[in-house]
């Protein structure tokens, strides 16, 4: 599903109306009515039915006025309070309050800060709160009058039903401008904006609902706008079924060159996800003086110990050895748990100037990559890397602070610049293909935010690369996997006691959901 900023929505909401002949009322009334059937099904579990619907003075108002209507007719108690000046009210929101008004529809205008204590009772006092202040056309700090009535809405524990974004949320970027509501739902229209995806705005967001206003799905399909939501139908299509007929030689050899003295648990929970994500064959390269423990812990993979010059690590003197196994191999991953050492650059030139197949880079090799990023040119297969934050720091060189402010451009300007795929690790993984599209990644929890979860990761994509998935729907798919194997854990366990090894045990059953077997 394709995820828009306040501009695209502009655009796309232009060209319904201009090339399409649809009017901004039709518009709106389909918004109304979207957000009305939202507010049935939460009365439905309520006794209070009172509806206060909060507007500001733009096409958002407009979409709460509509609601206002729609309910007003099924007989239910509504007021309208419009904040600001009603006379500046928009065209579309003006024909559609002038039909409230010959309704007799409650409906007063808040242009004073006299006027919030009566608004702040009337709030506190109803079932439910409708926001419809402002939407994708929030341009600037919210101060003021209107700053008081946001106040006043998250003051109450009443339930609050936010119209297409939050107010207070910037749609391209989910920034708060001063303040926001706090939703327990939002009724998206149409698209997710950035900003009801992306933190902190998506912290605002509650329950997320996305309603179809009537925008012609043809015009959604040409727009070029690079960013879009990983939905379960789409990993759905990437996972393919298993055939009847096959054997471990079809779902393909997965390499992994992980692991050193004091770090053989990421190495261990990085192919035990490989495994769990049906690859049909996985072989670990480890320095030999740990080889015993691997053979213990890993019954299900071939160990290929490494005759290590020094000791507990890679280094330079095992990559013929390494490239020998590569060749026979239809994915490596190297990283998880080698080490910090600078040979690990050269054993990666190395790697990079043999491989024809897909090459899955993480943790160390990454942090190798950072002293070298320009032999990533060398690389002439496909390649994904999965920095979280502090890694995209150190291979960019770019503050962690720049990086959470805009993660999507960073993100998409390194995989176009190194031809790579690059998955950027946080809450709201993102996806960045080298052809300049962008996937977010909205399963997962804070309980992930543990060690060896990132080597999961690296796990599955490896998995699911070695059985021929087109690396970029193979990130795709993982990154979801894994949000909803971590949910799964948390969902039994709690987020403080989930540990990696958790989301690897919940992977089986977050890929039978989504692929039914
Ligand atoms: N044809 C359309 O454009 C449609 C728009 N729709 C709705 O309209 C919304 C967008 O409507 P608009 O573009 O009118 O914008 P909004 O309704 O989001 O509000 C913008 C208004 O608030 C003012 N404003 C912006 N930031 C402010 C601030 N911080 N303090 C005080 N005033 C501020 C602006 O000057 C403008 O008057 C969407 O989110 C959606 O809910 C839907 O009705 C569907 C059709
Ligand atoms: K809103």
């Amino acid at each position: 599903m394709k995820v828009v900023d306040g501009i695209e929505m502009k655009k796309l909401d232009r060209k319904a109306m201009e090339e399409y002949g649809i009017p901004g009322v039709i518009l709106m009334e389909h918004a109304g009515m979207a957000v009305t059937e939202e507010i049935l099904k939460d009365l439905a579990h309520q006794e209070n039915k009172e509806i206060v619907i909060v507007c500001g003075t733009g096409n958002n108002g407009g979409d709460g006025v509509v609601a206002a209507r729609h309910l007003h007719q099924k007989g239910f108690p509504v007021k309208v309070r419009i904040i600001g000046d009603i006379a500046r009210i928009s065209e579309d929101a003006k024909i559609n309050c002038d039909i409230l008004k010959k309704l007799r529809v409650d409906i007063k205008t808040i242009i004073d800060f006299k006027d919030v204590p009566k608004l702040s009772e009337e709030l506190s006092r109803c079932g439910v709160i409708v926001d419809a202040i402002f939407g994708t056309g929030l341009n600037k700090e919210v101060q003021g009058l209107t700053r008081e009535v946001i106040l006043a809405v998250n003051r109450t524990n009443t339930y609050v039903l936010s119209i297409d974004i939050p107010s207070g949320v910037r749609a391209s970027d989910g920034h708060i401008c001063g303040i926001a509501v706090k939703a327990d739902k939002t009724v998206v229209l149409q698209l997710p904006k950035i900003g009801n995806i992306q933190f902190p705005g998506a912290d605002y967001a509650g329950e997320m609902v996305v309603k179809d206003i009537g925008i012609p799905h043809e015009a959604i399909e040409k727009s070029n706008f690079p960013i879009n939501l990983i939905t379960a139908d789409m990993v759905q299509a990437i996972l393919p079924q298993r055939r009847k007929d096959t054997h471990k030689g079809n779902y393909g050899k997965a390499y992994i060159v992980a692991g050193s003295t004091g770090m053989t648990g990421a190495a261990m929970l990085t192919c035990e996800a490989v495994l769990r994500s049906g690859a049909g064959l996985l072989k670990v390269a480890i320095p030999q003086s740990l080889n015993n423990i691997m053979e213990v812990r890993l019954t299900e993979a071939i160990t290929v110990p490494l005759p290590e010059l020094k000791k507990g690590v890679v280094g330079i003197s095992d990559i013929e050895k390494i490239i020998k196994t590569m060749q026979e191999s239809d994915v490596i991953a190297v990283g998880p748990g080698s080490g910090q050492t600078r040979e690990l650059e050269e054993v990666l030139r190395n790697i990079f100037e043999a491989a024809t197949i897909p090459i899955v880079l993480d943790a160390d090799a990454l942090n190798a990559l950072a002293h070298r990023q320009e032999i990533l040119k060398l690389i002439k297969s496909a390649a994904v890397l999965t920095p979280h934050t502090g890694e995209m720091s150190r291979l960019t060189n770019i503050p962690v602070e720049e990086i959470n402010r805009n993660r999507i451009q960073i993100a998409l300007e390194f995989a176009k610049k190194w031809n790579v795929i690059l998955i950027l690790k946080g809450a709201r993984t993102i996806v960045a293909s080298p052809d300049g599209k962008v996937f977010v990644n909205t399963t997962g929890n804070p309980g992930m935010a543990t060690a060896g979860s990132g080597d999961v990761l690296t796990g599955i994509v490896t998995g699911l690369l070695a059985q021929g998935i087109q690396p970029i729907k193979a990130a795709i798919a993982a990154v979801y996997l894994h949000g909803v194997a971590g949910d799964r854990a948390a969902a039994r366990l709690g987020e403080y006691g989930l540990i990696a090894g958790d989301i690897v045990l919940e992977l089986p059953y977050a890929i039978k959901e989504i692929v039914g077997k």
